[in-house]
C-alpha cells in the first residue's frame, strides 16, 4: 500500500506538468476544447495527453470510461444548467495532488435544475 501511495505522489505530478507544459499547451489553463479536435490532435506528440497511460500497459478501460463519461455528461447536462459560483479565476484555484488531482476548495459550479 505505501508503494502504491508512493507510486501516485510520484506519477500525479507528472501528469500535472505534462498537462499544463505551456510548450506543449499554449495557455495551458484556457478552457479551449478545439485543442481535441482530431486535426490539433494530430499535431502533438502522442504522449503530450495520457490520461489512461500508454504503451502495452496502458489502460484497458480507455474506450469504456470515455463512453461512460460521455453518457454521464450528457445526462447530467439534460436534466442540470452547470452555472458558475463566483470562486474566481482558474488560477486561483488551488489544487491538491492525490491518486487524482482535485480543488482544496471544491468545484467553481453548482447545478442548476432545467425546468423544461
Ligand atoms: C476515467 C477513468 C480511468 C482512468 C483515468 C484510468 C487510468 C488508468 C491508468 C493511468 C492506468 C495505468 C496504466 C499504466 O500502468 O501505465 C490504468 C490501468 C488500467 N485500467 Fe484504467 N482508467 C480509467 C478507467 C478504467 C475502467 C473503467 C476500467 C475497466 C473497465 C479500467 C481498467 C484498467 C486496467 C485493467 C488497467 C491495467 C492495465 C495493465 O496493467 O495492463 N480503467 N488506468
Amino acid at each position: 500500500m505505501l508503494f502504491f501511495q508512493k507510486a501516485v505522489l510520484f506519477i500525479s505530478p507528472l501528469y500535472l506538468c505534462v498537462h499544463r507544459d505551456g510548450n506543449l499547451w499554449p495557455e495551458p489553463l484556457k478552457f479551449d476544447p478545439d485543442r481535441f479536435l482530431p486535426s490539433e490532435v494530430a499535431k502533438r506528440h502522442p504522449f503530450s495527453y495520457f490520461p489512461f497511460s500508454g504503451g502495452p500497459r496502458k489502460c484497458l478501460g480507455t474506450r469504456y470510461a470515455m463512453m461512460v463519461m460521455t453518457t454521464v455528461l450528457a445526462t447530467i447536462l439534460r436534466h442540470y444548467k452547470v452555472v458558475e459560483t463566483g470562486y474566481g479565476e482558474i488560477s486561483d484555484v488551488e489544487m491538491k495532488i492525490d491518486v487524482s488531482a482535485k480543488c482544496v476548495k471544491g468545484q467553481n459550479v453548482k447545478l442548476e435544475k432545467r425546468l423544461c
